[in-house]
């Protein structure tokens, strides 16, 4: 590859029909097509206003921008479900319990012949829909195809990457060579498109190894899912255990076929690498034999050497290069060590058919600090670095994705630079960018109305940053939701600049009420120093003169959604009721 854009496009373009299959499919799932159809059935019989509505939604459905499990995040929807659904089990078969209770016999006749008769009266597919979806449908699509927002879609091109596409790709050549690469290290903060460009250039890879027909295998293991030594060789392992097996299978067809046509007509075997039927037979037979001896591993249980051997002699059953990918490998050598790539690095000294390199993918700079020189050394033969991305950088990767996932003039002129501003100023996040962009659109189709504004944007940006606060506080641990309890009495109470001994007198009370064991005061001192690294409250010290220094602490989230997080842990949920307490101590407490 060179650095030329237009090769750099072709070559991207190329690979086209490798993502566009998952693509496409994600685009058009199988309901989609059963959505259409109900909304046929539901159209059948009734006015041309109704069948233009059913229109819409069929081309609605089919550009695939509705997403269900987007609709269960939104109270309103959700509500309207309920409602509409209960009303429609009221006025089908089994609902005269609710009613009939309270009605005299007559009425309740009269409610059943009601029910009656609309069911009789009543076509099919008026029942099937009850225009739930109408109004939500009323609008123009904003979006045409959301999946390519979304982070499991593998874009075709990615910007401002061909350098590092470049260099990756001039380092894996050699195993389109038959020989083993270097080891790479690729470095760069989250979001930067490190994994997007490693598994754009290996898919890249295998396709070229086909077409010349250079056995190269890349294996993408995800080191935050798969974090000790014994799962990584495990999964490897098996990936090419099942691998060689297909590889065995293919062959014993072949070659069965073969034995077959030479049983009637010996010469077809002067074609081959067979003298006679008995050879083809003794080479079905060893292939059957060595089936037989591949082992699957089992996710745990067998001691990590047999692991170790398995894998390597699945491995190494027939020639081929294996490239290692180790996304956040940094997790890997943070839960278990080094030991899994110092078994890997040195395994080329013993492998006699094939070859393995490792590519490693971090965005902890740091982590190498950790590893045994040796491996170190192995590790980081070549090192590729993902800088941040800038917010015109931000702007172009949105600009291409924006082309495809909204329908034409859905956007404003400012959405983009906005979502790219934003983005850039946390840390060039391309991740960021385009989860703003989607839940700007996502907003503004809640709105109903035509096109994505700046508003959106802004208060895409709030939501994101809410969702992230509410993940990071309920996965707190029980003893920092009590502090981070504490704080937010306080706050609600009229206290500002809260200093530490309030804070511990709120959490001891907290304690006693929920009966959990109360930590001492400078434990706690460190639990709102944590939560202030976390971004949650925010702590700084003060002088107050001779009186010495103090911490001054204030929420830095907002209040109610916080509370309304920490209450629904069924530990914390009885706290509700000791508002009363905190106030008398401040009433006293605070002249
Ligand atoms: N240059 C680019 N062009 C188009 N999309 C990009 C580009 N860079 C990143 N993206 C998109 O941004 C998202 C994040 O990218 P990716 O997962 O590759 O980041 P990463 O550097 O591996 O982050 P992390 O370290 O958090 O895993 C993905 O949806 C990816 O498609």
């Amino acid at each position: 590859m060179n650095g030329d854009d237009t090769d750099q496009d072709t070559t991207l373009d190329s690979q086209r029909f490798v993502d566009g299959a998952d693509g496409d499919d994600e685009q058009l799932p199988p309901s989609t097509g059963d959505q259409g159809a109900q909304s046929e059935r539901a159209a059948e019989g009734q006015s041309g206003d109704r069948e233009q509505r059913t229109t819409r939604e069929d081309e609605a459905s089919a550009a695939g921008d509705q997403d269900p499990t987007d609709d269960e995040s939104d109270p309103e929807t959700a509500s309207t479900v309920d409602t509409d659904s209960s009303s429609t089990v009221r006025g089908g078969v089994g609902s005269s319990g609710v009613d009939f209770d309270s009605e005299s016999d007559d009425a309740d006749s009269s409610v059943l012949d009601d029910v009656m008769l609309d069911d009789v009266g009543s076509e099919e597919p008026e029942e099937a829909s009850q225009g739930l979806f109408d109004d939500l449908l009323a609008g123009d699509p904003i979006f045409e195809n959301k999946e390519v927002l979304r982070p499991s879609y593998t874009p075709r091109k990615l910007p401002h990457r061909e350098e590092q596409i470049n260099n990756m790709a001039t380092i894996l050549v050699t195993a389109l060579r038959g020989d083993s690469p270097s080891n790479i290290l690729i470095y760069g903060k989250t979001g930067t498109g490190k994994t997007a460009s490693a598994k754009f250039v290996s898919t890249e890879l295998e396709s070229t190894s086909q077409k010349y027909e250079v056995p190269c295998e890349v294996e993408y293991i995800n080191c935050e899912v798969t974090d000790t030594q014994y799962r990584v060789l495990a999964q490897l392992a098996n990936k090419f255990v099942e691998k060689n097996e297909a590889v065995i299978d293919e062959e014993l067809d072949d070659l069965e076929s073969l034995r077959e046509r030479a049983h009637e007509n010996p010469t077809v075997l002067a074609e081959t690498e067979y003298d006679s039927v008995a050879a083809v037979e003794d080479r079905i037979e060893q292939l059957e034999d060595d089936r037989e001896s591949f082992e699957q591993v089992p996710m745990t249980g067998w001691p990590t050497d047999r692991v170790y051997s398995t894998f390597f002699d699945a491995v190494d059953y027939h020639e081929r290069v294996v490239v290692i990918m180790l996304d956040e490998i940094d997790k890997l050598v943070e839960k278990s060590g080094d030991d899994t790539l110092y078994n890997l690095s040195r395994m080329n000294s013993e492998l006699e058919r094939s070859r393995v390199s490792i590519m490693g993918i971090s965005n902890d700079l740091k982590f190498t600090d950790f590893l045994d020189p040796r491996v170190k050394s192995s590790l980081g033969e070549e090192e590729i670095v993902f800088p941040p991305y800038d917010a015109n950088q931000l702007r172009d990767i949105l600009e291409h994705r924006a082309e495809v996932a909204f329908e034409g003039d859905a956007l404003t002129d400012d959405v983009i630079p906005l979502c790219a501003a934003f983005a850039a100023q946390e840390h060039g996040d391309a991740r960021r960018a385009l989860d703003l962009l989607r839940t700007a659109g996502e907003l503004a189709e809640r709105d109903q109305t035509d096109d994505v504004d700046e508003d959106h944007v802004r208060k895409a940006q709030e939501k994101i940053e809410l969702d992230r606060v509410v993940e990071v506080v309920r996965t707190l641990p029980t003893q920092s939701k009590l502090v981070l309890f504490a704080i937010i009495m306080l706050e609600k109470n009229g206290v500002h600049n809260i200093n530490t001994g309030e804070v511990y007198n709120v959490y001891q009370r907290l304690c006693e009420e929920i009966d959990v064991d109360t930590l001492t005061q400078r434990r706690v001192t460190d639990l709102i120093s944590e939560l202030d690294m976390l971004g949650i409250v925010n702590a700084v010290v003060v002088s107050k003169g001779r009186y010495g220094r103090t911490k001054e602490i204030s929420l830095s989230v907002p209040i109610d959604e916080t509370e309304a997080v920490l209450l629904s842990d069924s530990r914390l949920s009885d706290i509700e009721d000791t508002q009363p307490f905190v106030q008398t101590r401040f009433d006293s407490d605070s002249n």
